[in-house]
């Protein structure tokens, strides 16, 4: 069976957050870790693929030639449409590698326009007058302007775009979207006879989202957070079904793995300690002189993984301590050093029988779950907003129950509550 629609995600907790919205609204969904071989076949049954990438932050032809590769596979899948799902912050420099990725995709898909649309009102993310709100503050005054890789330092997203493209970049405005579907087409005629390539579209709502999504059942090339994914099952008469998120039962032991250093998971972090969970604190410095920091994490695992709940072990640090780190051993080192040991210290928490773990930050979240081998997620119920349990496949034959956490989505308590959501199985 041929899928309708293609995503092709940056990172991969963009990816499962993109999956879940596109479940919610009815979908069939397959999560697919990497660009597959050519002779992969198709999942049956289902309605979309989502590819998930780690292309966020690599050089910007990487990310081209990539995103070109899994666009093909997706084409030669059947996809009707193609998704090209990036961060609700919109997380990229003026060297991309949002714009060079949706101007390759473009070329390759042979279309003039698309558009462009960070918004994810669930989790607080809107867009008015081209400008990108976090919450109530904008991106700039955000605590995305200390991200350690793709610092964001100006709201307006028309000129954020507008850098990292040749393609004149135009708006799509809020009176337009809150018009309807047939004002949005007209306004997308319009931007289109004047040569405009790509438009940022305002979103404030979920109703927002949905008139977007059936203006641009036509267009074969969508760029977006997760949330334009709400508004395009029903350009095929897709409807939600709770069917869609069901999951096997889960057993084994509980873990978080935490390499996010953004301010949720901070928060996350220290809401876990506070009620007396154990935790253990990687530290970069450490790595760098040479010491087994893994091999010490897992000791400390041994010693508390129990049927009481979950153990912690996380390399999150305030933006103060971080940006001390990056200046000593250079951010991508730095990165690079921590999700080493982040996916060794996954790898050794499921051979000592960890079946449901908590994966906090999309680059440490593309670590651990390459290093773990899995090639596909099956995507279950909403723990919070952008954020589903996962199952996988491990090699002995055991699931694995997954999520991987964006670093600044779920409630102060994820790393608690989150196993709530799985039941009982044999033991927590
Ligand atoms: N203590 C630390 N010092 C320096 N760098 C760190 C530290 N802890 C984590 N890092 C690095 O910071 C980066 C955090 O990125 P990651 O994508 O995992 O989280 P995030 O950006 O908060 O999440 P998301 O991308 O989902 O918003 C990773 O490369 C990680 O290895
Ligand atoms: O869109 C988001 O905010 C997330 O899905 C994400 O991509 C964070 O890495």
């Amino acid at each position: 069976m041929a899928i309708r629609l293609g995503c092709i995600a940056d990172d991969f907790t963009g990816a499962t957050d993109l999956a879940n919205n596109l479940v919610r609204a009815g979908m069939r969904v397959v999560q697919l870790i990497d660009v597959p071989a050519p002779d992969t076949e198709t999942p049956q049954d289902a309605d979309a693929v989502v590819i998930a990438l780690k292309s966020r932050t690599v050089p910007a032809a990487e990310a081209v030639e990539v995103s070109l590769r899994a666009l093909e596979w997706l084409r030669s899948a059947g996809a009707e449409q193609i998704y090209f799902k990036y961060c609700s912050t919109f997380d990229s420099t003026p060297a991309g590698n949002i714009g060079p990725v949706t101007e390759a995709l473009m070329d390759a898909l042979g279309t003039d326009f698309t558009v462009a649309t960070p918004a994810f009102p669930d989790n607080g993310r809107t867009v008015f007058k081209g400008h990108l709100f976090v919450g109530d503050v904008l991106l700039a005054e955000s605590g995305m302007r200390h991200h350690p890789l793709t610092p964001m330092t100006d709201s307006n997203l028309v000129s954020v775009l507008g850098a990292q493209t040749g393609r004149p970049v135009g708006l799509i405005d809020h009176k337009a979207v809150a018009a309807g579907p047939e004002a949005i087409e007209a306004r997308i005629a319009t931007l289109r006879k004047d040569g405009i390539g790509a438009a940022v579209v305002d979103a404030v709502s979920n109703d927002d989202l949905v008139r977007l999504g059936a203006a641009v059942a036509g267009l074969p090339l969508v760029t977006a957070g997760s949330g334009l994914a709400i508004g395009l099952p029903a350009n095929w008469g897709i409807e939600p079904s709770p069917e869609a998120a069901q999951l096997p039962a889960a057993s084994g032991h509980s873990a978080v793995v935490a390499g996010s250093v953004s301010a949720a998971t901070n928060g996350q972090v220290r809401a876990f300690l506070d009620t007396g969970r154990p935790g253990f604190s990687v530290d970069p410095m450490r790595i760098a002189a040479g010491e087994d920091v893994a091999a010490e994490a897992l000791a400390f695992a041994d010693a508390h993984l129990s049927s009481e709940g979950p153990v912690l072990i996380y390399s999150t640090e305030s933006p103060d301590a971080v940006r001390d780190v990056q200046g000593r051993l250079g951010a991508a080192e730095a990165g690079e050093l921590v999700e080493r040991t982040l996916a060794r210290v996954a790898q050794g928490l499921v051979e000592r029988g960890v079946r449901r773990l908590v994966v906090a930050g999309g680059e440490t979240s593309g670590a651990v779950v390459q290093a773990l081998g899995l090639t596909g997620l099956r995507i279950g119920p909403q723990i919070d907003p952008g954020v589903p349990w996962c199952a996988a496949p491990l090699a002995g034959g055991d699931t694995l129950h997954i999520t991987l956490k964006s670093g600044n989505f779920g409630g102060p308590d994820f790393f608690t509550t989150s196993f709530d959501l799985l039941g009982n199985g044999e033991s927590q």
